[in-house]
């Protein structure tokens, strides 16, 4: 498990981290995302004792990173992967020397570099490997102490895709072990085959703690798509029931409060012919943009646009509060996550 409490990280004036507050709990993959510049890799570098916070703690099982005698048996890292191995060294040479430090013996070392596809290549300086061939040896390196707590960052950068679908089961595969698994990327299909869990924060702030499932239903329209070559009776229908339609092209209706089931059935009361109808979810993709359109701080601008605050997805709902009048201050739409779990408590309650 790995706790944070008040983690903040100032450089300078600029506040990278800003008081996150959150737990990372075994035996499911936690996903962590964030725009880019969002503060995620300092936040890491922070758990594993690489910069110095500000102020506020992280806690690995319990205990500080600096009081863990050898730190790869309880946490394993993979961080900007090229950058912490040796290039002059063999891929077996480098990871001898980590084991050395750590007390871990050889034969782990002859057995991790199985595990990630690297026998072959073990001999071989690491200066020479790909991208691929040393995210690799990262994960090697991570698991050489067998820990149960591991973190990767961008695990799937540069990695084919029999290496992506590799490292995808690896992580589920750890977790399903009861390990603590926290994996950060910007490949939001690629997090959605992966993470049960996710961690969001937007500018070093908390966005979001809370299932995968539970993210997507509450950062994202979800309706229920219909055609019928009875478009105006089924018009009139939905009327009578007060429910609302959105005609999309080509025939389709997009039906907003409602289930499937409960539309399927008022058809079939009305004796209304259908051709389709399927309930519709925004991918993690769209629920991650509207979550954090407001905490963007790097956006490209479309052609002739300069100098205007992020905008929301296209097809995202107007944000509450939202201006009509053009030249109006930039809308803050992304609800905080404090807010949003205030509103979630209030419904349970109700
Ligand atoms: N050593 C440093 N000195 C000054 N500013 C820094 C330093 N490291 C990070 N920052 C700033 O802190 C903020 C958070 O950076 P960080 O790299 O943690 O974000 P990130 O979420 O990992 O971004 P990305 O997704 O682009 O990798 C950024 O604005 C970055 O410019």
């Amino acid at each position: 498990m790995i706790e944070l409490e008040g983690l903040t990280k100032h450089f300078g004036a600029k506040v990278a981290v800003d008081h996150l507050s959150f737990t990372v709990r075994p035996g499911v993959v936690t996903g962590f995302l964030g725009p880019n510049g969002a503060g995620k890799s300092t936040t890491m570098r922070m758990m594993l004792d690489l910069d110095n916070p500000t102020s506020g703690t992280v806690r690995i099982d319990g205990r500080h990173y600096r009081d863990l005698a050898e730190p790869l048996k309880y946490i394993g890292a993979l961080l900007e992967a090229s950058k912490a191995m040796h290039g002059g060294r063999s891929a077996y040479n480098n990871l001898l020397c980590l084991a050395q430090s750590n007390r871990i013996p050889a034969s782990r070392v002859r057995e991790v570099l199985d595990l990630v596809g690297l026998t072959a290549v073990a001999r071989k300086k690491s200066k020479g490997f790909s991208l691929g061939m040393n995210q690799r040896l990262g994960i090697a390196s991570a698991l050489l102490g067998d820990p149960e707590i591991l973190m990767f960052d961008e695990p799937v950068n540069g990695l084919d895709p029999e290496g992506i679908h590799w490292i995808r089961n690896l992580m589920k595969q750890l977790a399903a072990e009861g390990r603590t698994i926290f994996v950060s990327s910007h490949l939001m299909s690629e997090m959605a085959l992966t993470a049960d869990h996710l961690i969001v924060i937007g500018q070093g702030k908390l966005l979001a703690d809370t299932s995968m499932a539970d993210f997507i239903q509450e950062n994202s329209r979800s309706y229920v798509r219909m055609r019928s070559p009875q478009r105006e009776r089924v018009l009139d229908v939905l009327r009578a029931e007060g429910l609302t339609a959105v005609e999309a092209g080509s025939g389709v209706l997009e039906i907003d409060g409602a289930t499937a089931e409960q539309i399927g059935e008022l058809a079939a009361r009305h004796q209304i012919t259908l051709h389709e109808l399927s309930a519709q979810r925004a991918s993690l993709e769209e629920a991650f943009m509207q979550m954090t359109a407001a905490s963007v701080e790097y956006h490209a601008h479309a052609a002739g646009e300069h100098g205007v605050p992020a905008e929301a997805p296209p097809g995202a709902p107007t944000p509450p509060g939202a201006p009509d009048q053009p030249g109006q201050p930039a809308v803050q739409w992304g609800r905080s996550y404090e807010e949003r779990r205030r509103r979630r408590s209030s419904r349970k309650g109700a």
